[in-house]
């Protein structure tokens, strides 16, 4: 089983190496989370090429040399030459430089999961490596599940939270508080595009908290 962790990756250095369709969706993920992306191969997939060309991503149309790596938080092992990717993660293991080899998860320090954003709220799955085909396909059904709306959603009630936490109760009266508050009936109305009517039923929640604390 792995650990799961959301890393701040704003403004670090990763490195991808390989320029094909497994290097386009780890460079996606790691735009997504704005981090300082350099893809390093001879050639691009038309969808890198467009990130490099609207200055999103730096290109180095080179293989990999272990000079790439200087400086770098972690690297994406993505090309199709397998002694090259594993020459580039025991490089960057001797560095203390973190190893995603999605071809050869035995080199790797870390799975990526299927995942999808709604605004800041962020949905995984993964599937300890046993069937990448299984992610995908919860991911989709997520899609599903879960609109757009979510992200407002989940906006409106950081701003109710923030307000609560400044002038209400202890920690506990409010973990009380919201494990009421979230109830399957307010999911459900935003999933049905009522976010308005889910955030006035929450703050007339909130409010009655508020006199009784
Ligand atoms: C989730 C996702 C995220 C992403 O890539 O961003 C991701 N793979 C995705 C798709 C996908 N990959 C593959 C297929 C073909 C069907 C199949 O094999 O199932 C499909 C499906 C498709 O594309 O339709 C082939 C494949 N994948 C790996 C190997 C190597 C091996 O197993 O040895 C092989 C070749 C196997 C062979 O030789 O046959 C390995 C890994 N792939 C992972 C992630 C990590 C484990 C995630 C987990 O724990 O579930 C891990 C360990 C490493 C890593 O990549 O970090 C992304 C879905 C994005 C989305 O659409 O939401
Ligand atoms: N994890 C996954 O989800 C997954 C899925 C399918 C395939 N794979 C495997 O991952 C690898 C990459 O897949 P792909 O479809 O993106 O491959 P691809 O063949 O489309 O692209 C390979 C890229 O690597 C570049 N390259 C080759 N040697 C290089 C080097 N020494 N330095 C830098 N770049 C180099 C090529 O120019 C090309 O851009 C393949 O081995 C593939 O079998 C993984």
């Amino acid at each position: 089983m792995k650990y799961a962790m959301n890393l701040e990756m704003k403004g670090r250095p990763c490195l991808v190496l390989g320029g094909g369709p497994v290097a386009l969706r780890k460079a996606r993920t790691l735009l997504r989370a704005e981090a300082a992306v350099t893809v390093a191969a001879p050639r691009l997939t038309e969808e890198l090429a467009d990130l490099a060309a609207a200055g999103r991503l730096r290109w180095r149309a080179h293989c990999y040399e272990e000079t790439m790596l200087a400086g770098m938080f972690l690297v994406v092992c993505a090309t199709d030459d397998r002694a090259a990717n594993e020459a580039a993660a025991r490089a960057a293991k001797a560095r203390g430089v973190l190893v995603n080899a999605p071809a050869q998860p035995e080199l790797s320090d870390f799975t990526v999961p299927a995942s999808l954003a709604r605004g800041r709220l962020l949905l995984t799955v993964s599937t300890d490596g046993l069937s990448p085909a299984l992610s995908r396909a919860i991911r989709a059904q997520l899609e599903t599940l879960y609109p757009e709306a979510l992200g407002d959603w989940l906006e409106r009630l950081a701003a109710v939270r923030r307000e609560l936490k400044a002038e209400t109760g202890t920690a506990r009266a409010r973990e009380a508080f919201w494990r009421r508050a979230m109830s399957a009936e307010i999911l459900d109305m935003v999933r049905q595009g009522r976010s308005e009517e889910a955030e006035e039923r929450i703050r007339h929640a909130a409010h009655l908290f508020r006199t009784e604390s």
